[in-house]
């Protein structure tokens, strides 16, 4: 069957992310190879089915992405980029709240609505599997006042339609009722905060007026090592696992139902999964809120809080899902950007990369920061699934003090192989 290759930029509102895209039309391996050969550096995304077109090579700082498409699929209608560059606009934070079921999250998300007079916050919950999966519905708390508003999903599945439905739905909202200062999302139990993270995670410089600002996972003290231990018999990562391997945060709810025994072994295995989450404990999950709103854990201005966090990280060894882990090193040296690039995209989208045993390196979240020979700044890397951005930070590098720091949480991680990979193929000098 012949194929439409098609380079996208992605832009501000109503739009799908670059992994969403990829994913839908299932064009891994297949595109990341093919779009190697163009040279092209781009960034994805489309609006009502427009896709906005861009100069080659548009940049680093966008994910590489290349579209493929059916023959009898419409091309979709090109329009230019120059308008949409610049427009800076206020942004407003997306926190995601998700934790297995019962874990504290409605109770979180109210403690939140209550504690917080100074933001307008406005809720999307996701509460599917009750009644109609069709209707979702989005709150706006303003001074105690609660808005409601119903959105509609074309097929009941947040993670494929939020994006064109629900930021559309929360801009409709907001020109009607004026903007809002934060959004909370809270996912159903099983959700994969991955695919609703990358759904948010939108380029800032593009103009979009939402930006993700961390994943926060709770877990239940009591129930939570049992949830967490479950074994999937498909052989898949248990929900309560990945939603731990890909918070920035977490919060041990319900302490009041454990002993300190089995509170210092619910933390024990947070941190095997996760080697970078922050941990909070806590009763009715009431949190301060300082330490769970306005993280920024995506944004490159905190490069040099990353980059300290990074040389801090240990990596973790397996507790239970015996794959799920930390691996971290750090690597002295300049980095070829394109060898980067090719290094992730190889690793997310290819899974090329395996274990001793054979079995495919799985990546869920990724942080780093590194070294490009022609760049004096610090470089952060972030990727969720298979996601991923590299953006400057402000931070300068110190002469000859360049040290590469990455953190790979994952499924079957091999740190030997993973760093041989990385020295080999992705730095300057080798
Ligand atoms: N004992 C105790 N119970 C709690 C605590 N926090 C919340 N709960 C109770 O736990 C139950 C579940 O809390 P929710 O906030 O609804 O949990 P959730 O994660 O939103 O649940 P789902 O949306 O159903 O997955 C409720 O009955 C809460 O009152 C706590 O710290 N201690
Ligand atoms: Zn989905």
């Amino acid at each position: 069957m012949r194929r439409n290759y098609y380079l996208l930029v992605r832009v501000s509102s109503g739009a799908s992310t670059v992994s969403h895209v990829v994913r839908s039309l299932g064009v891994h391996g297949e595109s990341s190879a093919a779009f190697r050969e163009t040279g092209f550096v781009l960034k994805t995304i489309n609006t009502d089915n427009r896709f906005i077109s861009s100069a080659p090579s548009c940049g680093p700082a966008g994910q590489a992405v290349f579209l493929v498409m059916e023959e009898d699929d419409d091309c979709p209608e090109l329009v230019p980029i120059a308008a949409q560059a610049g427009a800076t606009v206020d942004q407003i934070p997306v926190t995601i709240i998700t934790g297995y079921l019962g874990a504290g999250k409605t109770t979180l998300l109210n403690y939140i609505l209550t504690e917080q007079h100074n933001k307008r916050i406005a809720v999307i919950l996701n509460e599917f599997g009750e009644g109609s999966a069709l209707e979702k519905s989005l709150a706006v708390s303003q001074g105690g006042e609660l808005y409601e508003e119903w959105l509609e999903l074309r097929n009941g599945c947040l993670c494929c339609s939020v994006k064109d439905n629900g930021l559309k739905a929360i801009e409709n909202l907001m020109e009607k009722k004026g903007k809002f200062d934060y959004i909370l999302l809270e996912t159903t139990g099983l959700a994969d905060p991955g695919a609703v993270a990358s759904m948010f995670w939108v380029d800032a410089e593009l103009g979009s007026d939402i930006y993700l600002d961390g994943i926060v996972t709770v877990i239940d003290a009591k129930y939570g090592l049992k949830q967490l231990a479950e074994e999937k018999s498909d052989g898949l990562v248990n929900e309560a696992v990945r939603q731990i391997a890909l918070a920035d945060l977490t919060v041990i709810n319900k302490t009041d139902l454990v002993t300190e025994d089995e509170l210092n072994r619910v933390r024990d295995t947070v941190r095997s999964i996760n080697g970078l989450v922050k941990i909070l404990e806590c009763q009715r999950s009431r949190v301060d809120l300082s330490e769970v709103l306005d993280l920024h854990c995506f944004d490159s201005k905190d490069g040099a809080n990353l980059a300290e966090k990074l040389r801090l990280v240990k990596p973790t060894s397996p507790h239970l899902d015996k794959s799920i882990l930390t691996v971290t090193f750090e690597v002295a040296g300049d980095l070829s950007e394109d060898a980067l690039n090719i290094f992730i995209q190889e690793l997310l989208w290819e899974k090329m990369f395996k274990n001793k045993e054979g079995q495919p390196m799985t990546v869920i979240r990724l942080k780093g920061i590194v070294s490009f020979a022609a760049n004096a700044h610090q470089v952060m890397l972030q990727g969720v699934h298979e996601l991923y951005e590299l953006n400057d930070t402000p931070q300068l590098w110190e002469e000859n003090l360049r040290i590469n720091r990455l953190v790979f949480i994952g499924r079957n991680l091999d740190k030997e192989i993973l760093l041989e990979q990385f020295i080999s193929r992705v730095m300057q000098d080798s």
